[in-house]
């Protein structure tokens, strides 16, 4: 079966956040975590295939490598007619890449002319005016995520941040032609084609701006960006299939919250419920230290809690100033690195020990999760707040909530318990 799109997309968070504006929008979208055995040719009917990597933070040639293979199998065994490459609504990248690297190797790899990028995300307040990425109003730089452990976002110009990742030239399609209509954009297209322009940044205010843009370019072979355009794709289609929301809780849920996550949204999260379940932080010492020792005391701390009236959280979560101290003392990507492995180890042990059900704030932690679970396919059941749905896997009878950093409100672990049904 040809399939209408394929997403790559960099991060488990990311996949999931897609998958659930198009399944929303009455797309059949099946969800593959990690690269699919290129020898397997696609049966299914679907119309997007999203595939989830965990390369954002890779070195840029690693990240290319893995985007490039995903992209050969979507278009030869799935049948691909567009390829999108889902990156973060903050777009998360350093000067080495991956977004530059990843779109440009595409950009080859398709023959298209140029590639569109569009990271806004309205509905969950990121959006993009005179090529500058806003979240809530307040510019990328000032919205905390100039504090981001890994990728530090400090500009807010989507230009200058592609500019040391990229060789090829970039250009900007503005609000005003944005509004104008389809064909303005379209004309706009044109002229950045014939300037040789290849990465195009489309400011994107409101849902209704998506939905212009979905349609000049659902045609249009090689996309880029957020979850947004992902959507409004899903929302012009036809036709539309009634909506399918896959269901997969076990029985009994034995559930535990795994956050990794140091964005300003974790944190109140993770403080929120603190305050009112039990609550265990990571301590990065011992995580460094890799010492089996520490993982079983964790995980028996777990399931001594795991019929309290709120699952138990386990969280590496910490502020900016207490951030910055331990990876001042230990290595960012060392301090990083531990931390991933003990939740990795951390999941194996509980999976073992009968807990079903995962509620985890992170895109890399996420990936770290969902690789220790070596889980083939997931299903996207209903959204627990927009970008975050339920996800299934019904081969190992697991159920996840996998929460991008910045999303959600303040009450979110207790409000993905209540959507647990
Ligand atoms: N206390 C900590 N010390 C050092 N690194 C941490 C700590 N807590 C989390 N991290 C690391 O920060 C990164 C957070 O990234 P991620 O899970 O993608 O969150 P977000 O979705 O907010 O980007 C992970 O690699 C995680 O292991
Ligand atoms: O586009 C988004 O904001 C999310 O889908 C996403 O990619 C979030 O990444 P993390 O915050 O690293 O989870």
């Amino acid at each position: 079966m040809a399939v209408m799109t394929g997403v790559i997309a960099d991060d488990f968070t990311g996949a999931t956040d897609i998958a659930s504006f198009m399944a929303e929008q009455g797309w059949r979208v099946a969800l593959l975590p990690g690269m699919p055995d290129m020898t397997q040719r696609w049966s299914d009917d679907a119309d997007a295939i999203v595939i989830s990597l965990k390369s954002r933070s890779l070195p840029a040639d690693e990240a290319v490598r893995q985007s490039l293979q995903c992209y050969h199998w979507l278009k030869q065994q799935a049948g691909a007619k567009q390829i999108y490459f889902k990156y973060c609504s903050t777009f998360d990248s350093t000067p080495a890449g991956n977004i530059g690297p990843v779109s440009d190797a595409l950009l080859e790899a398709t023959g298209a002319p140029l590639i569109v990028h569009c990271p806004a995300l309205p509905q969950n307040g990121r959006t993009v005016i005179h090529g500058h990425l806003f979240v809530n109003g307040v510019l990328l730089n000032e919205s905390g995520m100039e504090k981001h452990p890994l990728n530090p976002m400090t500009d807010a110009s989507l230009e200058r941040l592609l500019a040391p990742q990229t060789p090829n030239a970039t250009g900007v399609i503005n609000l005003a032609t944005v509004q104008a209509g389809v064909q303005a954009v379209t004309n706009a297209l044109h002229q950045h084609q014939l300037a040789g322009n290849k990465h195009i940044i489309v400011d994107t205010l409101t849902e209704a701006d998506l939905l212009t843009l979905a349609d000049a370019l659902q045609s249009y072979p090689l996309l880029a960006g957020g979850s947004g355009l992902g959507g409004a794709l899903a929302a012009i289609a036809h036709p539309q299939h009634p909506l399918a929301q896959a269901s997969g809780f076990a029985t009994t849920i034995r559930a535990v919250i795994l956050s990794g996550s140091c964005s300003s949204m974790t944190n109140r999260q993770v403080n929120a419920y603190k305050a009112q379940a039990a609550s265990l932080p990571l301590d990065v010492a011992r995580c460094m230290a890799d010492d089996a020792g520490y993982i079983d005391e964790i995980a028996l701390w777990a399931l001594a809690h795991r019929h309290d009236a709120h699952a138990p959280l386990v969280y590496a979560t910490q502020p900016p100033d207490v951030l910055r101290t331990i990876q001042q003392r230990y290595g960012e990507q060392a301090a990083s690195q531990a931390v991933e492995r003990t939740f990795a180890h951390l999941t194996i042990a509980l999976r073992d020990a009968g807990i079903n059900t995962f509620i985890v704030a992170g895109g890399e932690t996420s990936g770290t999760v969902v690789e220790a679970l070596q889980v083939k396919r997931l299903t996207t059941g209903k959204a627990i707040t927009p970008g975050v749905p339920w996800v299934f896997a019904p081969e190992q009878q697991l159920a996840l909530a996998l929460k991008s950093g910045n999303f959600g409100q303040a009450d979110f672990f207790f409000k993905a318990q209540e959507y647990a049904s």
